[in-house]
């Protein structure tokens, strides 16, 4: 094999407001079946990468449940396979990841022992389909040193992201991480391919002078002196990063043209399988627009909304615009629009949630209706 697979996925956000309280970002609820990291595993696995890293740290046990077995994306074998790492106190380290060069860093051990010669890096919040491969020939073709997956933007705030530009042989002449004006739309999406030992050299020499973030210490600080490329895709690509691109995100897979490059064009997202029932609609449903997973049960009106597993609609309820992640329980004539509501929340009878002017995060403490 020519690479492994890094994936950062121990970040936290406060953007995400009270849904990170639950959860690391990359253990997100996606497109009612899946979570954000499934789809930077699957690409892996469909890249046919077959010894991958995640790193996680922040809030990871729902995460870590969820990665508790690498069948679900074929890494199940006795060479390579997937790898969780999280931070690890030893005799020469008391500290945490202090960012993504310093998660590496505490890794090396793991790109040491390895022998492929490339390294394709990912992070776990990012909803796309990629084969690496193409990415890897272009690295080679080019002899860069890094390569930076990147891609166009339009009207979205470019703030968020690495904002860069490219020469006409595609290296990158500027990079700046989430300026406050920018000068391009073109923005890294956060995946790179980088030689082996390159990464072991410069992640040392990070560590020697005490820096500890891949972007910044790296690749903006070695733009001039190395051959650092972009590689540009035109394909579906999000990140979710604040509560409204997580919104939007899920949103994107009502849309026709998104679920049929998701869920029917080869190769195919996988992830953990639940043993549950089908969604049953009782006789006073009226579903529109909506994905509804498995083990649902449905009495109200839903419309524009995506239901993740468990979730029973109380009758008369009406859900609009909003997103129910897991086991949640909407009493009767319950009103949810333009709002997400937190998993294993029980929402009681009569009550009345919507975004006015943005989206609502619902998070109640009642007592969990087991279903
Ligand atoms: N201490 C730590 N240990 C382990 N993992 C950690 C970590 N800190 C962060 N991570 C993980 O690393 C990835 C990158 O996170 P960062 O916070 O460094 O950058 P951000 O995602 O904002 O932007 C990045 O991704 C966007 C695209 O989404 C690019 O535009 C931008 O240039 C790039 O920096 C995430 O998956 C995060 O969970």
């Amino acid at each position: 094999m020519r690479a492994i697979g890094i994936i950062l996925a121990g970040g936290n956000n406060y953007r995400m407001r009270e849904l990170s309280n639950k959860r690391a970002i990359a253990a997100m609820p996606i497109a009612g079946s899946y979570r954000s990291i499934d789809f930077a595993l699957s690409n892996m696995s469909n890249s046919h990468i077959q010894k991958v890293a995640v790193l996680t740290q922040y809030n990871a046990r729902s995460l870590n449940e969820h990665l508790s077995s690498s069948k679900w994306w074929d890494f199940g074998r006795k060479q390579g396979g997937l790898y969780i790492f999280t931070p690890t106190i030893t005799s020469d380290n008391s500290n945490w990841y202090r960012g993504t060069a310093d998660a590496i860093f505490q890794n090396l051990q793991f790109l040491k022992n390895s022998h492929e010669p490339y390294v394709v890096i990912a992070s776990g919040d990012g909803i796309y389909k990629l084969d690496y491969n193409k990415v890897l020939e272009y690295h080679i073709a080019k002899r860069a040193d890094v390569t930076v997956v990147c891609t166009d933007v339009n009207g979205e705030d470019t703030s968020r992201f690495g904002v860069l530009k490219m020469n006409e042989d595609c290296r990158i002449e500027e990079f700046d991480e989430k300026p406050m004006v920018s000068y391009s739309n073109t923005i890294s999406t956060g995946i790179y391919v980088i030689r082996r030992r390159q990464l072991i050299e410069l992640i040392e020499k990070c560590a020697q002078e005490d820096r500890h973030d891949f972007v910044k210490d790296i690749l903006i600080r070695y733009k001039n002196l190395k051959r650092i490329y972009g590689y540009k895709i035109n394909t579906y690509w999000s990140n979710i990063s604040s509560v409204e691109s997580y919104y939007k995100t899920n949103m994107d897979f009502l849309k026709p043209e998104v679920r049929n490059y998701f869920f029917r064009q080869y190769p195919e997202i996988q992830s953990k399988i639940d043993d549950l029932p089908p969604a049953k609609y009782n006789p006073g449903a009226a579903i529109k627009n909506s994905l509804i997973s498995s083990g649902c049960i449905i009495n109200g009106e839903v419309e524009n909304s995506i239901l993740f597993k468990k979730v029973f609609v109380g009758n008369n309820c009406v859900i609009k615009n909003s997103i129910i992640l897991n086991d949640v329980y909407l009493g009767d004539n319950t009103h949810i629009e333009n709002c997400i509501v937190e998993s294993r929340d029980t929402i009681r009878a009569n009550s009345y949630y919507c975004g006015e002017d943005g989206i609502k995060v619902v998070v109640e403490k009642n007592e969990r209706y087991v279903l």
